[in-house]
């Protein structure tokens, strides 16, 4: 049996994921979701339990990678912030079993895996289906996911320019100032967007700040806040006019209010599109609607762990 590892060390779990091993193992775990194999893959859609009183939600997501022997379940609260509130918006813890035994292998922080693991697969998203010159990346929202798409994007792709917009201009200020490169801060969504080949939105709005009309025909967004049936950050200007992409179909169309409530057909899931089977539609304007999915935090976790035991 292996052993047992807890950490609720955000830390530790930070110097043990790299982007340069995640994004390939990302890509394969897509690839096999979207086969639609339960030989292969299993992964019920997330079950959510509201906390109305603290108007958030516990998420439970657990997912068998077959193949790969990897258990695991993250347990993930989220909630809708009120400007200015100090409360984390995000929590969340990851367990990695022994398929075999059924035992706990280790109890890891999940907000980090949370973080680049989302992050990740937005720069999958982009590297299959952003403009083939993008030049320009507008981020809107400037917390935990606005640092790693960040820090992803800016790693792997090359772009003149590195937009910011938060509905509190100072939140935004402090992001641009926290990031390696430079990063330049707008006051409006619209200016912010203006000529962006490529915008990420990682906000906790529940109604739309992302308005078609602002969006450069061709661009791509990936859109990864609004995860209930009732939040949007997309307007239905845009999500009709653009081609959507998702990581799961099952899960976009119960969960995603940009989906639902805007009536947009969903094209492909990103999987489809690694796989060869649904077109990477480059030159129209793309959306990747991002969820989160059990089986990229179960690579990252086993990810996670196997570095931890290659220093133990
Ligand atoms: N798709 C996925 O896999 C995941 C999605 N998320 C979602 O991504 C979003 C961002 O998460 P974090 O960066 O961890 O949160 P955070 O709290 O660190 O940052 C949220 C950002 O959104 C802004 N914001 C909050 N309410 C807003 C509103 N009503 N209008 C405009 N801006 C608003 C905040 O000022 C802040 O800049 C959340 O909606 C979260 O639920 C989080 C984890 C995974
Ligand atoms: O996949 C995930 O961890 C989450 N999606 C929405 C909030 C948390």
């Amino acid at each position: 049996m292996l052993s047992h590892w807890r950490s609720s060390s955000t830390y530790e779990v930070e110097g043990l994921l790299h982007y340069k091993d995640l994004i390939p193992r990302l890509e394969v775990a897509l690839g096999k979701f979207s086969k639609m194999d339960s030989a292969e893959v299993i992964q019920p859609v997330r079950t959510t339990v509201p906390l109305q009183k603290y108007n958030g939600f516990l998420g439970l997501m657990p997912a068998y990678l077959v193949h790969e022997d990897i258990l695991c379940t993250k347990l993930v609260c989220f909630y809708k912030r009120e400007s200015g509130s100090t409360l984390p918006s995000t929590q969340a813890t990851v367990l990695l079993f022994d398929p075999e035994y059924g035992n706990v292998k280790a109890v890891m922080d999940g907000e980090v895996i949370t973080a680049k693991r989302t992050a990740a697969v937005s720069a999958i998203s982009a590297k299959l289906l952003m403009p083939a010159k993008s030049e320009v990346l507008t981020i809107l929202g400037a917390g935990h996911q606005a640092l790693s798409h960040y820090n992803v994007f800016t790693e792997t792709f090359s772009f003149k320019e590195v937009r910011v917009w938060s509905r509190r201009k100072e939140m935004a200020e402090r992001f641009a100032q926290s990031t390696q490169g430079h990063v330049t801060v707008w006051e409006s969504v619209e200016e912010a967007v203006n000529g962006a080949d490529v915008i990420v939105t990682v906000t906790g709005a529940s109604e739309p700040v992302l308005f078609g009309q602002w969006v450069k025909p061709g661009a791509h967004v990936a859109a990864v806040g609004a995860c209930r049936p009732d939040w949007r950050e997309l307007d239905d200007v845009l999500m009709r006019q653009a081609e959507v992409y998702v990581d799961s179909r099952e899960g976009a169309i119960a969960e995603s209010g940009d989906i639902i409530l805007s009536g947009a057909k969903v094209f492909a899931e990103l999987g489809e599109v690694l796989n060869g089977t649904r077109p990477a539609l480059r030159e129209k304007t793309t959306v990747f609607k991002s969820l989160g999915m059990g089986i990229q935090d179960a690579v990252s976790a086993k990810l996670v762990f196997e570095q931890w035991k290659s220093k133990h």
